[in-house]
């Protein structure tokens, strides 16, 4: 436990100086090559955890310290422990045995004694101190307060299910690739492997309990692929059909691309401003078996790739804060700051702009963020189809949410949808 314990610290530091999780662990995973897979889930657990439940454990914290912590590390070694206590079953008494090795490579040395105090004074008073915690919104809900404020104001029915709902393990959903397969043949194979599934829909699959791609069957032939069910909406949304020239304007990894792919035989062209992340795309189709043109570009200066011929169909999957899949990256709800929102829907607004030149007169875009601001999403449509006169917008057939908006819930992750259609002049 003292490894996994020390490394969860300092990526949880990490990210409380501003990196992402990502990063954290990658660069973890670098400097650490004989990390044992177990010891790696075992970090991935206790970052991503303390993460999600950071507003309670640090409220937690605070009371428990007579002054502010100004050495970070062993702030991060406390949070991280803190969160062992209440949401793991680690022997209380080894948790803190190992906290207080682990303090005494940490910082300066000097906060064993603090770390025995903190953590034996939480163990004896842990539910008044929680308590307490949770009588503070940023304590109940591990939010940072302007967040909690902006999703009132949009939600005022939901907004305490969307912040639980950030707070949960997300759910793994495959997507049937119905050139190879069906829901049928995919569903019997996992339940010959012995893993548990339900279908949400024609396609959908969701895993009772998330597991590697090395262990569903089928993944690496092609068969399906891992996509939450609000993802899945995209390529439908989109109405392909067989020899249609079709733009995915921000396409890495390259989820949406396969299962447009999957779904009719495309002229399609793949762009993304990061090259590397463009790579990823490159391998998810040739898993799938399938091919599209890739081409590294910025979506909102079209110029610099496009060779003239307009597009029927186009997908704007856009950057954005990824407020809706949280719980996948729970270090988001930390790392945002209310001004990025902003930044995010002036990007968005310029890409918009830009790809509607591309559309074919009687052809469509469908715009989407896995966000769930407003600002990015029905602000971001509404103002779209107030200045671009060409622009019909099409209701979204969704079940799930008739104005394009998925909240996450136990079945998706939050997602935006809104479709427009280029009315010819
Ligand atoms: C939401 S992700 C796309 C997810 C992808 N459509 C999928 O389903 O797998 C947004 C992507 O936009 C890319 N991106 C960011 N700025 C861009 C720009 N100016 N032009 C094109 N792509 C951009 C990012 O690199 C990122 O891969």
């Amino acid at each position: 436990m003292f490894a996994t314990q020390k490394l969860a610290s300092q990526a949880l530091d990490a990210v409380l100086t501003g990196q992402t999780l990502t990063d954290a662990l990658a660069r973890i995973w670098r400097e650490e090559p004989d990390l044992r897979p177990q010891q790696r889930g075992a970090i991935q657990d206790l970052s991503y955890g303390s993460l999600r439940h950071l507003g309670l454990l640090d409220s937690t914290l605070k009371q428990l310290l007579n002054k502010p912590l100004h050495e970070s590390a062993l702030r991060s070694l406390l949070l991280v422990c803190l969160y062992q206590l209440q949401f793991t079953r680690a022997a209380p008494y080894s948790v803190v045995d190992h906290a207080v090795k682990v303090a005494s490579h940490t910082g300066t040395g000097m906060g064993k004694g603090l770390v025995n105090a903190v953590l034996r004074n939480f163990l004896r008073r842990r539910d008044e101190l929680l308590n307490q915690s949770r009588s503070t919104p940023y304590g109940k809900w591990s939010h940072q307060p302007w967040w909690i404020d902006a999703m009132k104001k949009a939600y005022p029915r939901d907004w305490e299910n969307i912040l639980g709902a950030n707070n949960t393990h997300p759910p793994l959903t495959l997507r049937v690739n119905r050139r190879l397969g069906s829901l049928d043949s995919a569903m019997a194979a996992l339940q010959e492997a012995g893993i548990e599934a339900r279908a949400l829909d024609d396609t959908a699959i969701q895993l009772r309990h998330p597991i590697g791609v090395d262990r569903i069957p089928g993944f690496f032939d092609g068969l399906v692929s891992v996509q939450d069910w609000g993802a899945q909406q995209a390529a439908r949304l989109l109405d392909v059909a067989d020899g249609m020239r079709v733009l995915d304007a921000c396409s890495a990894p390259g989820g949406k691309t396969g299962h447009l792919l999957e779904l009719a035989n495309l002229d399609l062209t793949a762009i993304d401003a990061d090259t590397q992340r463009l790579a990823r795309v490159a391998d998810n189709l040739k898993r799938l078996g399938l091919s599209a043109t890739l081409k590294t570009g910025d979506a909102s200066q079209p110029a610099a790739w496009w060779d003239g011929k307009p597009f029927d169909r186009i997908l704007a999957d856009v950057p954005c804060s990824a407020a809706g899949v949280a719980r996948r990256h729970p270090d988001i709800k930390w790392l945002r700051r209310a001004g990025d929102i902003v930044q995010f829907a002036q990007q968005q607004a310029a890409m918009l702009d830009a790809l509607w030149g591309l559309v074919a007169p009687g052809g469509k875009l469908l715009y989407a963020t896995c966000s769930i601001f407003p600002a990015e999403n029905a602000e971001q449509a509404e103002a779209f189809a107030a200045r671009t006169p060409d622009a019909k917008r099409l209701p979204v057939s969704l079940e799930a949410a008739a104005d394009g908006q998925l909240l996450p819930n136990p079945e998706h992750d939050g997602f935006y949808y809104a479709l427009f259609q280029k009315q010819a002049q």
